[in-house]
């Protein structure tokens, strides 16, 4: 009987899709989307499930802390479902204002009987009360060490080395700031296709969608969407070809990029088309960009974007950047939108932070630099270049560039005209570094590179 409660089953579902995660390794999105698409919850209970599995996966080290200091037996130390119970019910009284701290106590006893742990519901049921007397006390259980480093990362939930590169490279004041920005709820924001609509209009029609819109300032053809949005393809436009979802640091590399009408222009890494068909509505869909990517199934992604969008000036090509022959001194413009660790993102993927690792990025690095000198070869004397990263990682962004231009004497940093309408983003060393508690988007960088 109990499992037919509504929220009950939220909860179960949300058990059943993190045990999936920690058994198969699967990514979080991916697991949590093919659950919901089977599951018959109402939209209130798919919330739910959803806040749950986003918000444990996201904040799961802290969790684990206070496990570690509320429990007997560590986190690590528990059976896999408990543990998972535990955090269901733990980030519930912590991080949900919403839900009475007794239906969190009680649905997690439930979803310990119900799941085969009748023996250890007892401690499932001890150690949430134990929370709630602290919490009631005024005093938080989650006891944080001294060192700044294991400080912030227990508290914030974050992989050690993470912290330290922030650390080293930002300072404490900075890495907490962008620690606490990355475990909020990712905003949606959306480019407006000039080509089709405008954005006064497009306004007008999500507005009266019950959409809530508003404008992003210096970015001309965005808007952001807040709070309940629904399912983005039944939106007014979408299928129209009208708009896009993209992130406005994401915007801000193709207007840094400056295509112009009838150039040649070459995509290195274009999948699933985001700024290849930024590129195409800046270029009035006049002239030809060439868009590649290794992976033929996200490619197809590029094709279908273009085909909503309606935008014809746009080729695929199939192939390894690295070893592309056919471009040399063809590119009017060519952009490199490198496959990067993705550090930028962590609020829209809340298991990156725990999949990177150093030694992914060191691998990484050698293929960012790779694609980097074969594709500045596919830039024509005088062209130009644009290298850009959704990642806060120095070795993937400044010093990549550095060795680049230590091997490269005819290249240097083209640095952007001061008119510019987004010249207050960019450093003094003429590069831009989007930091996403600053710009509210997301973290990027970004450098503009002159042939000789
Ligand atoms: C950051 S994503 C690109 C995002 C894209 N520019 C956009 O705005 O939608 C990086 C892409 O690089 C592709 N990729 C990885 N290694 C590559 C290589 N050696 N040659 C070409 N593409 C590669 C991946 O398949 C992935 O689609």
């Amino acid at each position: 009987m109990r499992n037919k409660l509504s929220t009950s089953n939220a909860r179960q579902l949300a058990l059943k899709i993190l045990l999936k995660i920690d058994r198969k390794n699967s990514y979080t999105d991916v697991a949590l989307n093919r659950a919901l698409n089977q599951s018959n919850l109402s939209s209130s209970d798919r919330s739910l499930c959803t806040e749950l599995v986003y918000g444990i996966i996201r904040h799961q080290r802290t969790l684990d802390s206070l496990i570690d200091q509320l429990g007997k037996k560590k986190a690590q130390q528990q059976p896999p479902n408990l543990r998972r119970i535990l955090h269901i019910g733990l980030y519930q009284l912590r991080y949900l204002d919403h839900i009475p701290p007794s239906a969190a106590v009680n649905t997690s006893v439930d979803l310990a009987k119900d799941n085969k742990l009748q023996r250890l519901s007892g401690v499932v049921n001890g150690i949430l009360r134990q929370y709630i007397r602290s919490i009631q006390g005024n005093h938080d259980p989650l006891i944080l060490p001294n060192d700044t480093l294991k400080k912030l990362a227990i508290q914030y939930s974050f992989p050690d080395w993470i912290i330290e590169t922030w650390l080293q490279k930002w300072g404490e004041e900075t890495t907490e700031k962008m620690c606490h920005w990355f475990n909020q709820s990712p905003n949606i924001d959306i480019r407006v296709n000039p080509l089709k609509t405008n954005l006064e209009t497009l306004q007008t029609q999500l507005t009266s969608a019950g959409v809530n819109v508003t404008p992003l300032g210096r970015f001309p053809c965005a808007l952001r969407l807040k709070g309940k949005i629904g399912t983005i393809p039944t939106l007014p436009g979408f299928s129209q070809g009208h708009w896009t979802v993209q992130d406005t640091s994401a915007q801000l590399v193709s207007y840094f990029l400056d295509p112009q009408p009838g150039e040649t222009i070459i995509d290195a890494c274009a999948a699933p088309g985001g700024k290849t068909t930024h590129i195409a509505e800046l270029m009035g869909d006049q002239g030809t960009i060439f868009a590649c990517d290794r992976t033929p199934s996200r490619l197809k992604k590029v094709q279908e974007n273009a085909q909503r969008l309606e935008l014809n000036c746009i080729e695929t090509v199939v192939g390894d950047s690295r070893y592309l022959q056919q471009f040399i001194n063809k590119g009017d413009r060519v952009l490199v939108d490198v496959p990067c660790s993705g550090l930028g993102t962590l609020h829209r993927h809340p298991d990156i932070r725990w999949r990177q690792t150093p030694e992914n990025i060191r691998e990484l690095t050698s293929l960012q630099l790779e694609i980097l000198n074969q594709a500045a070869q596919w830039v024509k004397p005088q062209g130009t270049l644009v290298y850009s990263t959704c990642t806060l990682n120095p070795p993937e962004n400044q010093e990549i560039i550095q060795t680049f231009l230590s091997t490269h004497s005819h290249w240097k940093i083209e640095p952007p005209n001061p008119h510019w309408a987004f010249s207050p983003f960019v450093t003094s060393s003429q590069w831009i570094q989007m930091l996403p508690h600053k710009q509210d988007s997301d973290g990027f960088f970004m450098v503009k590179l002159k042939k000789g």
